[in-house]
């Protein structure tokens, strides 16, 4: 295994013994505050889950070109939909990212208030015609994900010394992005990044692979570490807010998908907070000589002003 990536066993969270719940509190927050990045296990996510989720990856990439830009991104202004190779650049210095990408939000019907009310992110998912299994396969593996996300923070909170359920009335209703990755196989030793180096924008990241290598994670002291998988295993790491929310405690840790060797297919559920929700420096992480490092910002905001960075569709929308 990793030097650096811990391998978790995080079924002790569900357990009525708040000592079981401590001590993989503790191993969590030992990650957050080091590495950024951690393997989970234990997680009761059922392998069919995730089996039915690459099925459906697989079938969605595969569609004719015509399909997949019936439900380009450029259609929507909620971040949901279809982005086509070489659309996203992670990393402006480099070449765009060699990947085809798929979104989906919170599931919601066309007429939900807070459509109608113009709530920011708020809006239908784009979906294939026809095609039910995908859709229900892939909300299954959304549904499944966000709760172990909430799972962790229920940790977190335990190892920050917060209200156990503190980020639960803040991941409620979240701007949880499931992003289903295709990176092409690559041509060559000069290939560009399958993902440029960036950081993630939310709480936490839950990402399935199919097993083929590609994320790497940076080291503190530089220099690029491979982040081994674990059949049966989530990849899990701390986003941009929590590392906001925790006056930088928790590492919010550069990474990058290399040139993949192989084709290769990966699905990543970030757990951005509530719209609404005002991820502001916790006070048990200040105090004298350790002011707040960062301004309150709620998750829209945040959210929007990176996808702006991210997205040259966003920004010539303006
Ligand atoms: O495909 C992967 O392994 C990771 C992708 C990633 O880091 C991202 O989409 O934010
Ligand atoms: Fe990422």
């Amino acid at each position: 295994m990793s030097d650096i990536v811990p391998v978790i066993d995080v079924s002790g969270l569900r357990s009525p013994d708040p000592s079981a719940r401590q001590a993989v509190a503790a191993q969590l927050g030992a990650a957050c505050r080091g590495p950024g990045f951690f393997l989970v296990t234990g997680h009761g996510i059922p392998e069919a889950t995730t089996a039915d989720l690459f099925a459906a990856a697989r079938a969605l990439f595969a569609l004719p070109g015509a399909a997949k830009q019936a439900m380009s991104i450029r259609r929507s202004p909620h971040n949901r939909g279809y982005v086509g190779l070489s659309e996203e650049q992670l990393d402006p210095s480099k070449p765009a990212d060699r990947k085809e990408a798929f979104n989906v939000g919170l599931e919601m019907a066309p007429d939900d208030p807070e459509i109608r009310a113009g709530v920011p992110f708020r809006g239908v998912n784009l979906w294939p015609e026809g095609q039910p299994a995908l859709r229900t396969a892939i909300l299954a593996h959304f549904d499944a994900a966000w709760a172990l996300g909430r799972l962790l923070h229920r940790g977190f909170a335990l190892d920050l010394g917060i209200p156990e359920d503190f980020f639960e009335d803040k991941l409620d209703r979240p701007l949880a992005t499931l992003r289903l990755l295709h990176y092409p196989e690559a041509g060559g030793p000069d290939a560009p990044l399958g993902a440029g180096e960036h950081t993630d924008y939310g709480c936490v990241t839950v990402l399935a692979t199919d097993g083929v290598a590609g994320l790497q994670v940076k080291r503190r002291g530089g220099g690029w570490e491979e982040v081994p998988s674990l059949p049966g295993a989530f990849v899990c790491n701390i986003g941009d807010c929590l590392m906001r929310w925790t006056n930088d405690l928790y590492a919010s840790t550069p990474h990058r998908v290399r040139a993949p060797v192989a084709e290769r297919y990966s699905a990543a559920f970030f757990l951005d907070p509530n719209p609404d929700a005002v991820v502001a420096v916790l006070p048990g992480c200040t105090g004298p000589g350790n002011p707040p490092r960062y301004a309150p910002v709620t998750g829209a905001a945040y959210l929007r002003a990176k996808l702006d960075e991210t997205y040259a569709h966003r920004r010539e929308a303006g």
